[in-house]
């Protein structure tokens, strides 16, 4: 059984990217990301120190917006309007949840689908799915790149993504179809999830519960990807996948934490170098 280290795999990214970066600046072409939190949520503050310390890293300028939790829609989507208009600013960045008085939809929308670094824009959503050059939503990208560079071949398998949400989800499932993957997304409303997941040579698990997922639902020999992240009383992280019920069965296994998360901010990365490449002055 093979760990999948998507720490080494990030590491290898950003890297990559540092080089771009330092090539890209070498002809007069800086990229510098806008980085807009609202409110102190504690996981949302580690996952924004870490987008700005991997800037920092590969040589990308991260300019923070660090909002109170009482901001509000017009004072957010003023800001974003005025990174939109701003030329020195190549990529946006909202990190989500928002706070609930907060219209998620709205923001995400108003940002230029140029700058959409995260790829939550519909512009870059429908470029996705018709397989135009654009932003790719970290996450999904990221387990791509994990299977990718772990040698797991995609085309021709069954892919079975467990999980429907706009950021991981159905994202996930269009770039699976995109390797030539068969792919089945399942849901709340699946019959016979168990029997589904047993089929999957690559299951993917973005259920958002915690361990969920044991060896009943895994074939002998599948590669279990895990996007989960849940932090118990104790502050440890575990996934959606009872990782060490199910580790012993697959042929390949993505740990939490260091697995799918560290991917997220990598390719976070790569989507700035993209933006400067496809639309930077
Ligand atoms: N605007 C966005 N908001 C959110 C996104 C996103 O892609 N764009 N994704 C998630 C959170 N996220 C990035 O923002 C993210 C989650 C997890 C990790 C990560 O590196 N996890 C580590 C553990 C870190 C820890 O100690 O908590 C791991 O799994 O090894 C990075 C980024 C929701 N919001």
């Amino acid at each position: 059984m093979q760990i999948i280290d998507g720490k080494k795999i990030s590491q290898e990214i950003k890297d990559e990217v540092k080089e771009e970066v330092a090539q890209l600046k070498a002809e007069g072409k800086d990229i510098a990301l806008a980085v807009i939190q609202v409110g102190a949520d504690p996981a949302s503050s580690v996952y924004v120190r870490n987008k700005k310390r991997a800037c920092e890293y590969v040589g990308i300028e991260s300019i923070s917006y660090e909002l109170p939790e009482e901001t509000t829609q017009e004072e957010l989507m003023a800001i974003v309007d005025k990174c939109n208009k701003d030329p020195k600013i190549n990529g946006i960045l909202v990190q989500l949840p928002l706070p609930k008085h907060l219209d998620e939809d709205e923001v995400l929308l108003a940002i230029d689908p140029k700058k959409d670094v995260d790829g939550f824009h519909p512009v870059s959503v429908g470029n996705m799915v018709i397989g135009e050059k654009g932003f790719l939503p970290c996450t999904p990208a990221g387990v791509i790149q994990l299977l990718k560079r772990s040698g797991v071949e995609i085309d021709g398998k069954e892919c079975v993504v467990v999980g429907r949400s706009n950021i991981v989800g159905k994202p996930m499932a269009m770039l699976l179809l995109r390797e030539n993957g068969t792919v089945t997304v399942c849901h709340s409303h699946t019959k016979d999830l168990k029997e589904v997941c047993k089929r999957a040579d690559i299951l993917v698990v973005a259920i958002g519960k915690p361990k969920f997922i044991d060896d009943s639902y895994v074939k002998d020999g599948a590669v279990v990807i895990d996007v989960g992240i849940h932090r118990n009383e104790n502050n440890k992280l575990c996934g959606d996948v009872d990782y060490d019920k199910v580790a012993p069965k697959t042929s390949a296994i993505t740990p939490v934490p260091g697995g799918v998360g560290p991917m997220t901010i990598a390719m976070l990365m790569k989507n700035c170098v993209e933006s400067k490449k496809l639309f930077g002055e």
